[in-house]
Formats: structure tokens, C-alpha cells, sequence
């Protein structure tokens, strides 16, 4: 079995290196801060990023990205959605030419509107049949500590999502392989935004009927936007649509429901994102959507809501109002 490289020592990084590390392989994390890599090599801990958690000690700390990818038959990316690009693309040389590539990340880049699976395969210059994403109801910090969970390993070829299947299938991480890769990161993506508003809601004071509403008109919104980028509508019924809508919009381990919820209470977006702390890929990736949406002539009410207060266009107490205000019509997609 050859290495698997983890690029990004983040909360999720780490975590995902660990579940690779639970599972039999030896793993090699690539962190740009040199403190993180010597506490991953010198102590088995990663306090920075994954405080209080013991790692195994086939997990190696570098910030040296060539010793990270020599010989690495899989390569992991967990590095924030929106400088994905720039941080890979130096990389490409380093890649091994047989390799196939993992996205964890859950967000679409701005100004592109690219899917991380896209964003990847060009800076890294990787094609499609060797371009797999992860997404689930993932939460690092749950994980970690070996609660059990599930998740699903997607891409066009199958034979890819089974390699990366088995090298991560542990005794608490259940993985599920579909070839929906469209419909399995948008997930991921819209999850968030939907994370955010539920946050707004319960910060505000509203309880669980509001959460459930945004829960699920946000499964709706994030279905139709998907079947009209080619996804099916079956995959957001999934572990990685329903499953980490309830995931990420329940827990206050969530960094989009926190800081949704710093927003509700009366913070102002930098204090929010400040008293969260890691990285809510909503807020960004919101706007992307949003303008992914209008390019397919999709409504997405609520994530236009998110948008509209994220980028201070209107106050957070506007957000029900109007979405309470939009004309009646039937249920349904
Ligand atoms: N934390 C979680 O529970 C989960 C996170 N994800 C996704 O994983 C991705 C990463 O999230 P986390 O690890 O939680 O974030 P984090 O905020 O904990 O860590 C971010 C990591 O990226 C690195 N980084 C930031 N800018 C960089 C750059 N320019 N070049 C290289 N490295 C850079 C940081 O040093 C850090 O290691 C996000 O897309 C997130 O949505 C997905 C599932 C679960
Ligand atoms: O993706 C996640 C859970 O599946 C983590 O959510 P946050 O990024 O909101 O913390």
C-alpha cells in the first residue's frame, strides 16, 4: 500500500488523517505552519487546529509539500475552498502521474463559481477519472474521538471511489460510494448556507419549527439547483444532502451554524467569523451559489437571504420577514 498524503492540517485534515491513520495506512500531513508539523511529528497532537486529540503514530508532520507527495497513491486536499487554487497549483509537478486526488472541501470558489472537484482537477492538472470528493455529516471535532459516522466517497469512476473507500473504511467511518459527484459536492456546498441560516434563526431566539422549515425548504433549494446542474434529486435525500443539513444546521460544533448564530444575536459579520474561529465556508461560498443559481435560472430564496445579510445588503431581522413575505404556491421541488 502506498502513502497517502493529506494536504491542509486543519481541523478536518487532521481528522480525515487520522480515520486514514485508524484505517491502516501510513499518512503523511502537509501543514504550511512549521509549528503544526513538529507537534504532529514530536508530541502526536495537532492543538492548533484539533486541540485535546491524541494522533496515531502513522501520521508524519511536514511542510515540505515533495515529501508529502513522493509515492503518495492518494492525495487529500483540505484546504479552505476559496485558496484552493493558489495552493495547489505549485503543487501539480509533485502530483504522481497514476494518483488520484480527494476533495474534502465544501464550498465553490468565488469569482469562478467551480466546484472543487473542478477547482482541483485544473490546478493540480488531474483528469476527472482520477478526481474523487468526500462529504457527509462529518463533524471533525465528533469524529476524532471515534463516534461513529458515515459518508460518501463519490466520482465517475468507480474503481477510484473504491480505492479511496477502502483506504478510509474504519470501525466509526462508514463510507458509501456514488457516482453523483455533481449532487454530492453542491451538498456540501449549499449545507453551509443553509447552516448559516438556521444560525441566523435560532441566534435570534426562533426554535425548532423555524429550523425545521429552513431545514427542509433549503433541501428543496439545494435539489433544484442540483437537478438543473445535471444531479440527481435522490443524492440530496442522501448522507450528504439530508444528512449533513441536520448535521450542520443541530449541532453548535458547526462553524456556519455558529456563526449564523453570532450574526442572530446582533454581531456584525467580522465579529461573528472572530468569535467563531476555522473556517465557515458559507459566507463565501453563499455568494457563489447564489451566482451559479442565477446562471441556471434557479430560485434559491434562502440562500439569497444569507447573501443579502452577509454582504450587509440587509439587516439580519429583514432575513424572515421576507422570506415569509414570497407569494404562496404548492410543495414540491
Ligand atoms: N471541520 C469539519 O468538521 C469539516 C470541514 N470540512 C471542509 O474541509 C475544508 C477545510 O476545513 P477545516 O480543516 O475544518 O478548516 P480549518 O480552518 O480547521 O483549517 C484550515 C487549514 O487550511 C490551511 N490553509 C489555509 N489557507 C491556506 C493556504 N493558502 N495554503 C495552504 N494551506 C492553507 C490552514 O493552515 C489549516 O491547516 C473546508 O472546505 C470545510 O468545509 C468538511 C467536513 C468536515
Ligand atoms: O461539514 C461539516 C460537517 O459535515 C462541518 O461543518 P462546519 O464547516 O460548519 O463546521
Amino acid at each position: 500500500m502506498t502513502p497517502v498524503a493529506v494536504l491542509g492540517a486543519g481541523a478536518w485534515g487532521t481528522t480525515f488523517a487520522k480515520v486514514l491513520a485508524d484505517a491502516g495506512r501510513e499518512v503523511r500531513l502537509w501543514s504550511r505552519e512549521a509549528s503544526v508539523a513538529a507537534a504532529v511529528n514530536e508530541q502526536h497532537r495537532n492543538e492548533q487546529f484539533l486541540p485535546g486529540i491524541d494522533l496515531p503514530a502513522g501520521i508524519t508532520g511536514t511542510t515540505d509539500p515533495a515529501a508529502a507527495l513522493a509515492g503518495a497513491g492518494i492525495v487529500v486536499v483540505a484546504i479552505p475552498s476559496q485558496v484552493a487554487r493558489g495552493a495547489l497549483a505549485p503543487l501539480a509537478p509533485l502530483i504522481e502521474p497514476d494518483a488520484v486526488v480527494v476533495s474534502l472541501m465544501k464550498g465553490v470558489e468565488l469569482s469562478t463559481d467551480r466546484l472543487m472537484s473542478e477547482v482541483v482537477a485544473e490546478s493540480l492538472g488531474v483528469p476527472e477519472d482520477r478526481i474523487v470528493v468526500v462529504s457527509g455529516p462529518n463533524l471533525a471535532k465528533e469524529i476524532a474521538v471515534g463516534q461513529p459516522t458515515a459518508t460518501v466517497v463519490a466520482s465517475t469512476n468507480e474503481d477510484a471511489a473504491r480505492l479511496v473507500a477502502t483506504a478510509c473504511g474504519n470501525s466509526y467511518f462508514r463510507p458509501y460510494t456514488n457516482d453523483d459527484v455533481v449532487g454530492i459536492e453542491l451538498c456540501g456546498a449549499v449545507k453551509n448556507v443553509i447552516a448559516l441560516a438556521v444560525g441566523i434563526a435560532q441566534g435570534m431566539g426562533y426554535g425548532w419549527n423555524t429550523a425545521a422549515t429552513l431545514i427542509n425548504r433549503g433541501l428543496v433549494e439545494m435539489t433544484r439547483l442540483g437537478v438543473a446542474l445535471g444531479a440527481r434529486a435522490e443524492t440530496f435525500a442522501g448522507l450528504a444532502g439530508m444528512g449533513d443539513l441536520v448535521a450542520t444546521c443541530a449541532s453548535p460544533l458547526s462553524r456556519n451554524h455558529t456563526v449564523g448564530s453570532h450574526l442572530g444575536q446582533g454581531l456584525s459579520l467580522d465579529e461573528a467569523i472572530a468569535a467563531t474561529g476555522g473556517t465557515a465556508e458559507g459566507v463565501k461560498s453563499s455568494q457563489s451559489v447564489l451566482e451559479l443559481a442565477a446562471k441556471h435560472g434557479v430560485e434559491m430564496p434562502i440562500t439569497a437571504g444569507v447573501v443579502a445579510v452577509v454582504t450587509g445588503a440587509m439587516p439580519v431581522q429583514d432575513l424572515g420577514p421576507m422570506l415569509l413575505a414570497r407569494p404562496q404556491k404548492a410543495e414540491g421541488v
